[in-house]
C-alpha cells in the first residue's frame, strides 16, 4: 500500500482546484487533486508542500486532514490522504506536470472523469459544504 497525499485547494470563492493527468503519466487523462507519494519517513504535510512546489511551482498552506481513501487499482494499491489547503500569499500555480488545471464549483465535480480513488473525496467534500 502506497501512501499518497493530495491537496483540496480552495480559493476565496469556495472553488476547488482539480488537475488532469497528462498522457505520459499513469491514469492518463484522469482528473485528480494535485499531490503525490509520501517518501519514507517524510511528514505527510511536508510531502504535500514538496509535491505542490514540483507540480505547480507554488506554496500552499496545509490545513485539516480529511478521511483517507484506500483503493486497489490492481497494479497498485494506494492510501490517498487529502488535506484542505489554500494557496500561499501571492501564489500563482502553473501546471508543470499536468495537462490541465480547473477551478471547480460544487456542480462541476460529477462531470469530470476522476481517478477512482478521488471520487469518495470530492463526494465527502461537496456533502460537507
Ligand atoms: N497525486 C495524486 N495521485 C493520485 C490521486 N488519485 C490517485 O488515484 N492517485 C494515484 O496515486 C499514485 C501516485 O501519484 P503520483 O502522482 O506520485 O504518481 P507518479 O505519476 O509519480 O507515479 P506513477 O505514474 O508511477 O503512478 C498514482 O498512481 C496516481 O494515479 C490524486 O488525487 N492525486
Amino acid at each position: 500500500m502506497i501512501n499518497v497525499v493530495c491537496a483540496v485547494i480552495q480559493d476565496d470563492d469556495g472553488r476547488v482546484m482539480a488537475c488532469q493527468r497528462s498522457e505520459h503519466q499513469s491514469h492518463a487523462g484522469k482528473w485528480e487533486f494535485p499531490g503525490g507519494k509520501v517518501e519514507t519517513g517524510e511528514d505527510p504535510r511536508d510531502a504535500l508542500r514538496r509535491e505542490i512546489r514540483e507540480e505547480l511551482g507554488c506554496e500552499i498552506e496545509v490545513g485539516d486532514r480529511l478521511p483517507e481513501v484506500k483503493h486497489d487499482y490492481g497494479d497498485v494499491a494506494i492510501c490517498l490522504i487529502p488535506f484542505v489547503c489554500r494557496l500561499g500569499e501571492g501564489a500563482e500555480p502553473v501546471p508543470h506536470e499536468h495537462a490541465a488545471v480547473r477551478w471547480l464549483e460544487e456542480g462541476d465535480f460529477p462531470s469530470l472523469d476522476w481517478a477512482e480513488a478521488d471520487i469518495p473525496i470530492w463526494r465527502h467534500w461537496i456533502g460537507g459544504q
